[in-house]
């Protein structure tokens, strides 16, 4: 059985703000060693009454025609790829459409956020500057210069009536992601994010430095703290909760195995809160209501589809492909591939796994909503 009562994972705390090596340094640790890392969300980050928008819209989608979205376990998403000329290209659900500008400027606040990132990264990796320096990332994340397979995706995943822990467990199933970065925004009070450690899995709290104000935990994380105002991303003192960041497959790759993308999936939270039976007063903010819910949102970002993957020029890189060279192990299969074939070759891959009953969150997305 899946939802049983785990530990928090011990994933580290970065603050970004200053872009100086040693920050550097600290993130591409966390990132190597643990796959999954919090990055303080202060100035260098997205406003907290942003996230809280977008939160709204999520729970607003949810009453959209089921039809728009795509299918996880025990959830629904809806993904939102690139905009072209300010516009989606995509049908948003009717519900959205008045809020189609506000839901690109998400998008683009949060790619920006990704290239502060991957920029970090690439002063990490000491990428020579004849090579393109801090700025080589960003040079391949790049949406003014082509189109790439970036998504924002609005998940929702709906309490269930008699929940029965040995039937239904998982709302999301394990898999990696499989672009550059991730950046995923959850809810304090809706657990259920796991990670695949060394020692199992380990719950991921929304509230890893513990800024909301109340306190009470329900599963074993800090995940079962409430908001002290309501509005999920920040505390009652507006000090914002930080954003999860996470590696996806493509930049493993990328580096040779050096950035490590990590197995995550979301269950039900233990013990089952009761199922919502009807909306919240309408004064009440919907989101801080319904905890047996679960709402997140996910960035996925993906270089640019014509990145070619040579790897990473980076000494670092290298000499973890010589390492490996010398272990007999092999790197990546001969020929480079571009961004979009990677992609396309793990939707490939994973509709077979799909069909084994397995479930891969970005697959969903490829198949069923027309981006791939
Ligand atoms: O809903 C979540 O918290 C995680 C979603 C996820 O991992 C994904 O969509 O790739
Ligand atoms: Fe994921």
């Amino acid at each position: 059985m899946a939802a049983s009562t785990v530990d928090a994972a011990n994933i580290p705390l970065i603050d970004i703000s200053s872009a100086s090596s040693e920050t550097a340094k600290q993130l591409l640790d966390a990132a190597s060693t643990c796959g999954f890392v919090f990055v303080n969300n202060n100035e260098a980050g997205i406003p907290p009454a942003d996230i809280h928008d977008m939160f709204e819209l999520v729970y607003t989608s949810c009453l959209s025609p089921p039809s728009l979205c795509t299918y996880l376990t025990y959830g629904r998403a809806f993904n939102v790829g690139e905009y072209i000329d300010n516009r989606a290209q995509q049908p948003l659900p009717a519900p959205l459409v008045p809020y189609e500008e506000r839901i690109g400027a998400f998008f683009t606040a949060c790619h920006a956020l990704c290239n502060r990132i991957l920029r970090l990264f690439a002063i990490a990796l000491e990428i020579p500057s004849t090579a393109g320096g801090p700025s080589w990332f960003a040079a391949h994340h790049d949406p003014s210069s082509g189109p790439s397979g970036s998504v924002l995706r609005l998940l929702y995943y709906p309490s269930v009536a008699n929940y029965s822990p040995d039937a239904l467990d998982i709302r999301a199933g394990a898999h990696s992601d499989y672009g550059s970065i991730t950046l995923l925004f959850q809810l304090p009070g809706q657990p259920g994010l796991e990670i695949l450690t060394g020692e199992g899995w380990r719950g991921v709290p929304a509230d890893p430095a513990g800024v909301c104000a109340a306190s009470g935990s329900r599963d074993g994380s800090s995940n079962g703290v409430e908001a002290g105002d309501g509005e999920g991303e920040e505390d009652a003192g507006g000090r914002a909760l930080p954003i999860l960041v996470n590696i996806g497959d493509l930049l493993s790759y990328w580096t040779h195995g050096l950035l490590r993308s990590t197995v995550h999936r979301v269950v039900f939270p233990t013990p089952p809160t009761p199922p919502t039976t009807s909306l919240p007063p309408h004064s009440a903010s919907p989101l801080e209501s319904q905890s047996a819910d679960r709402y997140s949102i996910a960035y996925f970002c993906h270089p640019l589809d014509d990145a070619r993957l040579v790897p990473v020029p980076s000494p670092l890189v290298a000499q973890l492909a010589r390492a490996h060279g010398e272990r007999g192990q092999s790197g990546p299969p001969d020929g480079v591939k571009t961004a979009r074939e990677h992609l396309n070759e793990r939707l490939a891959a994973t509709y077979g796994a799909v069909g084994k009953g397995e479930e891969r969150g970005e697959a969903v997305r490829g198949r069923r909503d027309g981006f791939e």
